[in-house]
């Protein structure tokens, strides 16, 4: 599925670059004013920091929430205290778009990530000048030259790389890059399993320094406190907040923990 995935998002890119050439996306990319400092938003402090999403639907879980307004939806998460705003741009599977990434850009005052199936240069220019502020990159979609490049790529842009793994080797692979913010996905984005221990399993091989992002499968205060006292200075989470009824409140419970 994630092969797939990758596979669609690349097309869908290229499709894009027949209207939007990669020079006019460079320099859209380039004319954005500077990315706001991620790292800094996400730095390991006394509570854990909290990544909120939108997410429309998704592959293991289907449609999730109509939401109609992303803007409305993010500056909720803003006054709740997230930390920054996860964008889900897949279009297929996801429902979501760069426009949607553009319009919170514009809502809030938090970093923004945007979160797909990066795989190309032309989709890292497109973050960029979409106004993202960290751009995913799953180190199972990627061999380890275009994980550098694209890593190297986001980092020249002025934003940050959220380099997710789901295993011991690819967090070795994501150390390997030098990676300052690290996510341990406890889904397995194959087979859709959850597997809320991983994270704990793999706190302690996290390089030196590195942020250490607990990601997917928070549906509950208790999830956050099980993944914090494993060693997780951030979370991201999607469904919970999207489902959940009132966000402000729910991030009031994510962030007393
Ligand atoms: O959510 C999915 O079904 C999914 C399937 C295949 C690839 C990626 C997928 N989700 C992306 C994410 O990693 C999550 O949206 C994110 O971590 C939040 O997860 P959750 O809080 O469990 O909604």
């Amino acid at each position: 599925m994630l092969a797939e995935l990758t596979a669609n998002a690349v097309a869908d890119a290229v499709a894009r670059r027949e209207s939007a050439p990669l020079a006019a996306v460079e320099a859209a990319a380039l004319a954005r004013p500077a990315a706001l400092d991620a790292l800094e938003a996400l730095r390991p402090a006394a509570h854990v920091k909290v990544i909120a999403e939108i997410k429309r639907s998704s592959p293991s879980r289907g449609s999730l929430a109509t939401i109609s307004d992303p803007a409305a939806l993010a500056r909720q998460y803003e006054l709740g205290g997230a930390s920054a705003i996860s964008v889900l741009t897949e279009g297929r599977k996801f429902g979501g778009s760069l426009a949607d990434l553009e319009t919170v850009r514009a809502a809030v005052s938090l970093p923004v990530l945007r979160k797909d199936f990066i795989a190309t240069p032309y989709q890292v220019f497109e973050a960029r000048a979409a106004g993202a502020d960290l751009v995913l990159l799953i180190v199972a979609a990627l061999d380890d030259q275009t994980l550098r490049e694209l890593h190297d790529l986001i980092i020249e842009l002025g934003m940050t790389p959220l380099v997710e793994t789901h295993s011991a080797d690819e967090l070795e692979r994501a150390a390997a890059l030098g990676a300052r913010l690290i996510g341990v996905n406890a889904r397995d984005l194959s087979t859709f399993e959850l597997d809320r221990d991983l994270f704990g399993r793999l706190a302690p091989r996290f390089p030196e320094g590195a942020i250490r992002v607990a990601e997917s499968a928070v549906l509950s205060a208790t999830d956050v406190a099980h993944y914090r006292s494993s060693g997780a200075d951030v979370v991201l989470v999607g469904e919970a907040l999207v489902t959940g009824g009132d966000p402000i409140a729910n991030l009031s419970a994510f962030l007393a923990v």
